[in-house]
């Protein structure tokens, strides 16, 4: 998989080389450009923002900044991500879809955002994706863009140490994971709970899929479907 990103900040994008997704790089798994957007600029300030149409406050990104870096960042065939808190938002599912693609190209904005007529314009020729890492507002794209990669890279064949842990991870099934342990069995006055020492693999896979269960109902109910609605079988019932 080939991944650009584009930035007034590159540096922002070192910790790309570290850990496993630098061991991806090294492998050949990945091959990662960070672009810095102001080789772009065509005036001596190498500006890259401009006060916005309608007024308000802030400055928006420049539309004859961004449009040329991305005729030369962007082909045709690769999939054109927008880092916003206006976009929809990024999930597991997002990331796994992603993982099957050949080219990702990632725009970080700054400042109020990017004119949107670059991506009306990218959108005649690239698939484009708004996307948000979530309902709060960072200061740039490339922190939402390092937590996008690193969770789409996890999933490419050969970058996880152990090809199947994250098949078993949250959302894998739809739940948050559950607790884990490690040794020591006895810590600070607290027991790993006896079924994961018990040996026996049907207990601790039921065991799992509870804590699975009670750990989602508690923290996030928004992801286990809707109880069935008893009283719509009779609409009439008001007691
Ligand atoms: C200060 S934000 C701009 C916010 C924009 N004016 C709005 O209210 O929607 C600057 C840049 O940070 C990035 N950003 C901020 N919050 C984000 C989020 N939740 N998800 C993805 N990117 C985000 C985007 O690249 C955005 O262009």
């Amino acid at each position: 998989m080939r991944l650009d990103v584009v930035s007034i900040f590159p540096e922002y994008l070192d910790p790309l080389r570290v850990a496993l997704l630098g061991k991806a790089i090294d492998a050949g798994r990945i091959t990662v450009a960070v672009h810095d957007l102001r080789n772009w600029t065509h005036d001596v300030h190498r500006s890259v923002d401009d006060s916005p149409y309608g007024g308000g406050p802030g400055m928006v990104m420049k539309p004859d900044v961004w449009g040329p870096c991305l005729d030369e960042v962007c082909p045709d065939d690769a999939l054109l991500i927008v880092p916003t808190p206006a976009g929809v938002p990024f999930t597991q599912e997002t990331a796994r879809r992603w993982s099957t693609e050949q080219h990702l190209v990632f725009a970080c904005g700054r400042y109020e955002g990017i004119d949107q007529r670059v991506f009306d314009d990218a959108a005649r020729r690239v698939r484009v994706e708004e996307v948000s890492l979530g309902d709060f507002v960072l200061i740039g794209g490339e922190v939402a863009v390092m937590a996008m990669i690193e969770a789409t890279v996890r999933l490419l064949d050969g970058v996880l140490g152990n090809p199947r842990s994250h098949q078993e991870d949250s959302f894998s099934d739809g739940l948050l994971e559950g607790p884990s342990y490690t040794r020591p069995v006895s810590w600070r006055g607290l027991d790993v709970p006896p079924v994961l020492l018990s040996g026996d693999h049907a207990k601790v896979a039921r065991w799992r899929t509870e804590q699975a269960l009670e750990r989602t109902r508690a923290r996030r109910p928004d992801l286990l479907p809707d109880p069935v609605d008893s009283s719509a079988d009779h609409p009439g019932d008001t007691d």
